[in-house]
């Protein structure tokens, strides 16, 4: 290691997290990080990566990013979950097989429950049937198999609960009725979305790079297909980002004329800090993505703790008052929606830990 990069320890202090665990199966091919952000609140749940990452520095750097999101995302959501997360470095298309995934649940099983795992970018249901082979920590099993499903209609239902809190910040009313919205990827959530918004006659736009997909979901919803390079030029009351994340940078600031942005991608802002401070000063209501795209992670909680379908629900519901209280401490001490929401799981980690230090 160079001087000038950190030690993998100093990085974790860094960053505040609890544990690191390095996976190496020359057997199976296998190469994973598990990382463990936080598990005041609960067991660390974050769904697994598979990406063919540069370096391994790439690789840890993703897993501690990814893995402190998740423990905020669970204590802002009132979930009783830490912050975890695995990455494993490969091709998922290409190095992926039985062997791998199971040797990938057996290091799982070691943490005996302090890490659970789920889908993510690069894995399926299928590998998730394979982790479970070897451990019960995983959720996002098929329904088949006694899991939860597909988590996409709730993740699409939060943010439809997140777009209401903010019309209301904006407008004092969360009627959908005659509101313009523009959905950005109608995918798994983003064609749930349009779903729910046009049963409240919203006026909604869709832009998607699949065109036959567009036109598909264009015409069973009656919504409006739009050109990519047209999104921010449109003026309309919500964007809803539900492609990819970064869309929210420093040309596409300037350009929008959207009230609200509220969408299930991760990571919308190019830059946390800089683009937040930004949308404030603008004036654009920014509805935090962790926050509002948690349905999915509700429902692997549900499927965890075994709540039913109803509970899953009244959780996601949740999100609409969880959006409120952010949007409202943003004004009050006029910093970023992100930063208030930030600040508001930091407080509920904090308060649990003055608890649990009670013998
Ligand atoms: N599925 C979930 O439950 C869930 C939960 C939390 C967050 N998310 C996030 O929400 C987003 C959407 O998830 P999904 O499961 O619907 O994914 P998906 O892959 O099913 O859908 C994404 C859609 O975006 C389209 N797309 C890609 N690039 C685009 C671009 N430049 N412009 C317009 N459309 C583009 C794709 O064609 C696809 O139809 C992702 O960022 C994902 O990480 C999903």
């Amino acid at each position: 290691m160079s001087e000038q990069s950190p030690s993998v320890l100093d990085q974790l202090s860094a960053s505040g997290h609890k544990k690191v665990v390095f996976c190496n199966d020359s057997d199976s091919g296998l190469k994973a990080i598990i990382a463990i952000h936080d598990t005041t609140l609960g067991p660390a749940l974050g769904g697994t990566r598979m990406y063919n990452y540069a370096s391994e520095a790439e690789a840890l750097e993703d897993v501690l990013r990814l893995s402190k999101r998740m423990t905020y995302k669970s204590a802002i959501t009132g979930l009783n979950l830490g912050g975890g997360k695995g990455v494993i470095i490969g091709d998922s298309r290409k190095d992926k097989s039985e062997a791998l995934m199971r040797s990938y649940g057996r290091f799982i099983k070691n943490l005996n429950g302090e890490y659970i795992t789920a889908e993510e970018l690069g894995t399926t249901a299928r590998d998730m049937e394979y982790i479970r082979m070897e451990t019960q920590y995983v959720t996002g099993v098929p329904e088949s198999l006694g899991g939860a499903g597909d988590p996409a209609p709730f993740s699409a239902q939060g943010v439809y609960y997140g777009i209401k809190a903010s019309l209301k910040e904006v407008y004092g009313s969360d009627m959908l009725a005659g509101k313009t919205v523009v959905v950005q990827g109608i995918g798994k959530v983003g064609e749930h979305l349009v779903s729910l918004l046009r049963k409240e006659n919203a006026v909604v736009l869709i832009s998607d790079i699949n065109k036959d997909l567009t036109m598909h979901v264009a015409s069973k919803y009656k919504a409006k297909p739009i050109d990519a390079d047209k999104i921010f030029g449109i003026e309309a009351d919500v964007y809803a980002p539900c492609a990819l994340g970064a869309t929210i940078n420093d040309k596409t600031i300037d350009k929008m004329k959207f009230a609200v942005i509220a969408g299930s991608a991760n990571n919308q802002l190019a830059d946390d800090e800089k683009h937040g401070r930004a949308l404030l000063e603008k004036g654009v209501v920014f509805a935090p993505d962790y926050l509002i795209n948690a349905g999915g992670l509700i429902s692997c909680y549900s499927e965890l703790t075994g709540l039913g379908k109803k509970r899953t629900i009244q959780l996601t519901e949740h999100i609409y008052d969880a959006t409120r209280e952010v949007l409202r401490m943003s004004k009050k001490e006029n910093i970023p929606t992100l930063e208030a929401a930030n600040r508001i799981a930091e407080q509920r980690i904090a308060s649990i830990k003055k608890i649990k230090s009670s013998y």
